[in-house]
């Protein structure tokens, strides 16, 4: 007879950030829930993302931007002190603490790779090579995350380039860093190293950086970068790459350049490669798809939920957090034979993510948007109105420093009034983003938002120069446009 079968009422495949809230929820409504981990509970945000990224790139935005007030002279920045900074910040990436909430909010951790073995079924290999079974009563959720996309380059294992792992893990600066990709990895990395005494050579296929951003926010980007030394090649692909006792590279216009490393920022793919998918009539390998309430379509009993990355709705942390409160909510009702709700903004719905998305961009300047961009509009063939405004030009900028650079856009929905999406790109715009994120969120009629009166001054009087750009010259934007 083999090994007895552990029975929770709730498994949880993977412990990032998605998956320890998923826990949280279901355990905090009382079901037994266990998570399973392969590697670190905290998952890539805490220990090659997020975490070690943002400690990386603090230092350097808050030298630079003291560099550039009068009366402050920050001397050189002290990289070994960063790269500590880092390591702190990454929890010198020892998961005991992370651990420690686990037990505290009452989750069972399973470290081993989990795979599916058929409904409700779960098998977890640990290191020594025993495995172990599990069963769910009510609900699977995987939220096992993605790994880097790398491009189909010859020879690719023997150039051991660097990953977004490397490139917020690395313990020593390279001289020379080439940087493949023009997305939001590539060009927070880019500007990290470059700070911290890399030169840095940035190959970008696209005509520009951030093809998902506004071209204005990713415009400004490029030229600071370009200021800061970084030599950015546009429309350029990498076509060969060898390593002996430096990286070659030949590019597509037949240049030849040599790194000392090369980062590949090139995507992400879903994590469901060997996860035992086939075993559920599902396909290994792509992204798990999902409803609003992160359920799985097509497997009978709704018993199985995609959260985070996995679902590649948004790849963002913040984004799977909220994913994840829903699943938990979707599931402990469900558990409670409770009706879902599967109205828009209701507690089972991930409305947000079809409409209200934000991001920051940590770069110099910082991009922070949310919603639609005007690309997105027009794919989408949605009206709106687009109106933008200098940002440089309100007197919290000046204040904030001297010589500001930034701009912001927003686009509102001439039927309704309301806000369809926002963009600012300026230094410290991160922490504007939440205001434009409840506008949208609360569909904030336009007539109410000429009452919310910024405060002076700040950065927010950006906000009463928008609506008076809008009342007096606001430019439709046509679907198709
Ligand atoms: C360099 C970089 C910087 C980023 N910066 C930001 C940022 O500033 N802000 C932001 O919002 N987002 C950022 N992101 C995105 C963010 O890291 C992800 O959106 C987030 O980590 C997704 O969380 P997740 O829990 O879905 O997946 P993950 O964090 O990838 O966690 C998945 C977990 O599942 C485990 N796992 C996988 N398969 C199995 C299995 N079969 N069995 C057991 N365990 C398994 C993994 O070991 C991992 O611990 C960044 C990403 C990168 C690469
Ligand atoms: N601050 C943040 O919020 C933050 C920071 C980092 C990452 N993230 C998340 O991580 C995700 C992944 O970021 P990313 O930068 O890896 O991916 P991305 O999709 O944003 O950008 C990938 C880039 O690589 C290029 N590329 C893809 N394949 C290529 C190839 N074969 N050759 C050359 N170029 C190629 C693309 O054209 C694009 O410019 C993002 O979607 C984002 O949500 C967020």
């Amino acid at each position: 007879m083999g090994d007895p079968v552990r029975i929770f009422d709730v498994v949880v495949i993977g412990a990032g950030p998605v998956g320890e809230n998923v826990a949280d929820r279901t355990a905090a409504a009382g079901l037994d829930t266990v998570i399973v981990e392969a590697e670190l509970v905290g998952g890539e945000c805490s220990y090659w993302a997020c975490e070690p990224s943002k400690a990386l790139l603090r230092p350097v935005l808050l030298h630079a931007e003291a560099r550039d007030m009068p009366g402050i002279d920050p001397g050189p920045l002290d990289v070994e002190a960063v790269l500590r900074h880092r390591d702190r910040m990454s929890s010198g990436w020892d998961d005991r603490p992370q651990v420690r909430w686990l037990e505290q909010a009452g989750i069972t951790l399973i470290r081993g790779h989990a795979r599916l073995s058929g409904p409700r079924m779960v098998e977890v290999t640990g290191a020594d090579g025993e495995t172990l079974r599990l069963a769910a009563r009510h609900a699977v959720a995987v939220c096992t995350g993605s790994r880097p996309a790398l491009p189909p380059l010859p020879g690719l294992a023997a150039l051991r380039p660097w990953t977004s792992r490397e490139a917020t893990s690395a313990t020593r600066v390279p001289p020379r860093l080439a940087v493949v990709g023009g997305g939001v990895v590539a060009v927070e990395m880019a500007t990290a190293w470059q700070a911290l005494g890399s030169q840095v050579t940035l190959l970008v296929r696209e005509s520009g950086l951030l093809p998902r951003m506004e071209r204005f926010a990713a415009d400004l980007v490029a030229d600071a970068l370009r200021a800061s030394g970084v030599d950015l090649r546009l429309d350029t692909t990498l076509t060969a790459a060898t390593r002996d006792t430096d990286v070659r590279l030949t590019l597509s216009d037949g240049q030849v350049l040599h790194a000392d490393e090369l980062l590949l920022a090139t995507g992400r793919a879903p994590r469901t490669d060997d996860l035992g998918l086939e075993t559920v009539g599902l396909r290994p390998g792509s992204r798990l798809p999902c409803d609003d309430t992160y359920t799985v379509p097509g497997v009978p009993g709704d018993w199985l939920y995609a959260v985070g990355d996995v679902n590649e709705r948004a790849l963002l942390t913040h984004q799977g957090k909220y994913q994840a409160r829903i699943a938990g909510t979707v599931i402990a009702d469900r558990a409670r034979d409770q009706p879902l709700d599967r109205g828009p903004w209701s507690r089972h719905t991930g409305t947000a993510d079809q409409v209200a998305v934000p991001q920051v961009l940590f770069a110099d300047p910082e991009i922070a948007c949310v919603g639609l961009t005007t690309a997105d509009a027009a794919r989408l063939g949605r009206e709106a109105d687009v109106v933008d405004y200098d940002l440089g030009l309100v007197a919290g900028a000046h204040q904030h420093s001297p010589a500001y650079r930034g701009r912001a856009r927003i686009l509102l929905d001439p039927a309704r009034g309301t806000l369809l999406g926002a963009t600012f790109a300026g230094r410290g715009v991160a922490e504007l983003l939440q205001s434009a994120t409840f506008a949208i969120t609360g569909e904030i009629p336009l007539e109410r938002l000429w009452h919310a009166v910024p405060a002076f001054p700040t950065l927010s009087e950006v906000w009463l120069r928008l609506l008076e750009t809008h009342r007096d010259t606001a430019v439709p934007l046509r679907s198709g446009r």
